[in-house]
């Protein structure tokens, strides 16, 4: 059942962190060729330690291993403030995923288990939190560079950011509930901030269809990498040259009755929630493809949507723009 793996670039960031001026240019220029084309791309030597990682994917298993009472306890309950836990099922637009998740932010943060319910974890995650978001940040230069936007062009939009650091549990499953119709641990579905870095463990069962054909390819795990996703506002922003592209988590692609648990760990980054995402072109004749969106509209509009229990309260405003 081996099937190609998905054709992602891997770029070291080492170059980025230590090297100089020049050196820079290359791998912003390497970051935007993988962006610009399959919308992914796997960066090595990024600085986050692989301990760390590997210490955040042990707290997400404390988390998710507590009773589902004591973790409905920080029940997430507001889509505006998207933070807390979310039980299986309570999530998926258009489909049925199985998994379960723990947001964590960075202001709003009120439904974190404290130091007393579960020791270390808030100020781990808030660490980790900070890793993520400065390794974000100077993979966004990248882009900006490469793109000519101004070296600050995405830090001048991202000052007061809320990202959300999420962590994600697909329970062990029975192959044949996960492969029905309309069924999967994630479905089918782009992401919809700027970008995404995402960690995941040695199971598998991520997918990506890089060119809209249908045709989902393996996005193997690579210890001591972390994948770095285009999300739809970056592709609105970037008038399309940055591709936003579709993939979902589905069974590995192994035997077995039953898939084994599976544990991952995005990070979503947003903008400003002020900030207008207004389609940027490169020459007087260049169509804009995209309306111009309120970022902050655009999170609450997309995250609504996902939540099964905030449905109803999605506004339409945002439907049109699309
Ligand atoms: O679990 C994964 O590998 C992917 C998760 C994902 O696509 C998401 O949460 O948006
Ligand atoms: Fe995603």
């Amino acid at each position: 059942m081996a099937a190609e793996a998905a054709d992602i670039a891997f770029v070291s960031f080492e170059r980025f962190l230590n090297g100089d001026d020049a050196a820079q240019r290359v791998v912003a220029n390497e970051i935007y060729d993988a962006f610009s084309t399959v919308g992914w791309v796997y960066i090595k030597d990024h600085g986050i330690p692989q301990s760390r990682v590997d210490s955040i994917f042990e707290l997400a298993k404390t988390f998710f291993a507590l009773p589902l009472e004591k973790k409905c306890s920080w029940r997430l309950k507001d889509a505006e403030v998207n933070q807390g836990y979310t039980g299986d099922g309570d999530e998926a637009n258009g489909g049925i995923d199985h998994k379960e998740c723990y947001e964590h932010r960075r202001y709003n943060n009120d439904l974190c288990p404290s130091a007393a319910e579960l020791p270390g974890f808030r100020d781990t995650l808030d660490e980790f939190y900070s890793q993520c978001l400065t390794l974000g940040l100077n993979v966004l230069k990248c882009l900006a560079m490469a793109l000519d936007l101004g070296d600050n062009f995405f830090e001048n939009i991202t000052k007061s950011a809320d990202p959300q650091l999420r962590l994600l549990h697909y329970p062990a499953i029975e192959r044949k509930i996960v492969e029905q119709q309309g069924h999967a641990r994630i479905i089918p579905h782009t992401d919809f901030g700027l970008c995404t870095l995402l960690f995941q463990d040695q199971i598998g069962g991520l997918e990506v269809d890089p060119f809209h054909k249908g045709e989902f390819k393996p996005a193997l795990p690579v210890p001591g990498t972390v994948l770095i996703n285009i999300a739809d506002l970056m592709q609105r922003l970037t008038n399309g040259r940055c591709r936003s592209t579709i993939h979902r988590v589905v069974s590995p692609r192994t035997a077995g009755d039953i898939l084994p648990a599976r544990f991952s760990i995005p990070f979503f980054i947003h903008p400003d929630p002020d900030v207008l995402i207004d389609p940027i072109t490169k020459s007087q004749d260049e169509v804009k493809k995209y309306k111009a969106v309120n970022a902050g509209e655009w999170r609450i509009y997309n995250t609504k949507k996902n939540y099964t229990a905030f449905k109803e309260s999605a506004p339409e405003a945002i439907t049109a723009a699309s």
